[in-house]
């Protein structure tokens, strides 16, 4: 197994190390485009594999598509993060180029890759790689719904003193700070719905602070967070290197599920050794399914700037 992936700034290099620590793969290439970068950063890995104990081979390199010939996944974490204050929207106009050009020659050397796409905005950037890729849309998935779970759960976690692991909650939508959409009436606690134990307002907080989780941290570090970004890609990686079959919410390409046609959004997913393999079209309530409307309605404003920058 083959696996590369693309930026190794904070996102990437957590990624790259969770992968390795986990053995998904026999070679892991790290790229990027400031020289000496990922190099650095690969043989740092590889100083812990002897304390650690694993055997993926990690090595780095300076915009070297070649060296990822063959990959079988790739992460692209390239591009801006943003700073306290921005949205995850106002990195389109740098990253949408950035992910564009990537993705082309990723193609060149990988035709057959399944492609998980990290970069911000991140659903936008996900239409944009299977725009740009040609590749079928079970092999262009968007990370978000991964950590935004994760995060969902923290809260839940937080708001019922019980361990997050006990917890199954979702989040679908987008991976925007207003788009996002806990699912808060289907989230249980060993099976029991949290709503059982908790009050409308403690509800409401935990759902809010999971759709500005992102911005929460961005404003407390100055940079946007990584290690809960690396792990929900690492999870996406595992679930498809070892065919687990696991339901985790991911970016998608829908044709008709959920009434919404050529877009990309954050749904339930079974992810395989095939990639996306199976879109479970849930019941939403009403009041659920106008959200998921009006987040779609957001995300195709935002794809409508990759059709005015001529990037698709
Ligand atoms: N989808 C999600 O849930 C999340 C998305 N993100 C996004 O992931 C992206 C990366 O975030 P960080 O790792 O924190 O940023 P970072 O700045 O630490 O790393 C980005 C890396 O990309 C590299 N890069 C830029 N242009 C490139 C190119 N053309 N080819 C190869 N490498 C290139 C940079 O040199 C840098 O090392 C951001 O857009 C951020 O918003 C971050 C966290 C969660
Ligand atoms: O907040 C950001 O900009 C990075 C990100 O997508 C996240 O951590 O959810």
């Amino acid at each position: 197994m083959k696996i590369t992936v693309v930026g190794a700034g904070a996102v990437g290099a957590t990624c790259a190390d969770n992968i390795a620590r986990k053995e998904l793969a026999e070679e892991l290439i790290l790229l990027d485009i400031k020289e000496g970068f990922a190099e650095g950063k690969a043989i740092d890995m590889m100083q812990t594999a002897a304390l650690l104990g694993f055997d993926t081979k990690i090595t780095g390199v300076t915009n070297d598509y070649a060296s990822t010939a063959g990959s079988e996944v790739v992460v692209i974490t390239s591009g801006l993060p943003r700073k306290p204050g921005m949205t995850r929207e106002e990195l389109i106009g740098i990253n949408a180029g950035i992910v564009k050009g990537v993705a082309e020659n990723i193609l060149k050397h990988s035709p057959d890759t399944i492609i998980i796409v990290v970069s911000n905005p991140m659903d936008t950037m996900n239409y944009l790689a299977l725009k740009t890729s040609g590749l079928p849309k079970n092999r262009v998935i968007g990370m978000g719904g991964a950590l935004d779970s994760s995060r969902f759960k923290y809260y839940l976690s937080q708001e019922l003193g019980c361990s997050p692991a006990d917890l199954n909650a979702m989040v679908i939508g987008g991976h925007g700070d207003t788009t996002m959409i806990p699912l808060i009436n289907h989230a249980t606690w060993n099976s029991i719905p949290v709503t059982q134990f908790l009050s409308k307002e403690q509800q409401e907080k935990v759902v809010a602070s999971t759709m500005v989780g992102g911005a929460t941290l961005t404003k407390l570090i100055g940079t946007s967070a990584w290690y809960a970004p690396g792990a929900g890609t690492a999870a996406m990686v595992e679930s498809i290197v070892r065919d687990q079959k696991k339901l985790i919410s991911s970016g998608v390409f829908l044709e008709g599920e959920y009434g919404q046609k050529d877009i990309s959004l954050v749904v339930p997913v079974i992810l395989g050794k095939n990639g996306a393999e199976k879109i479970l079209d849930i019941k939403l309530s009403d009041t659920e399914q106008a959200t998921f409307n009006k987040s779609a309605d957001a995300v195709r404003n935002m794809n409508d700037v990759l059709y005015e920058m001529k990037l698709v």
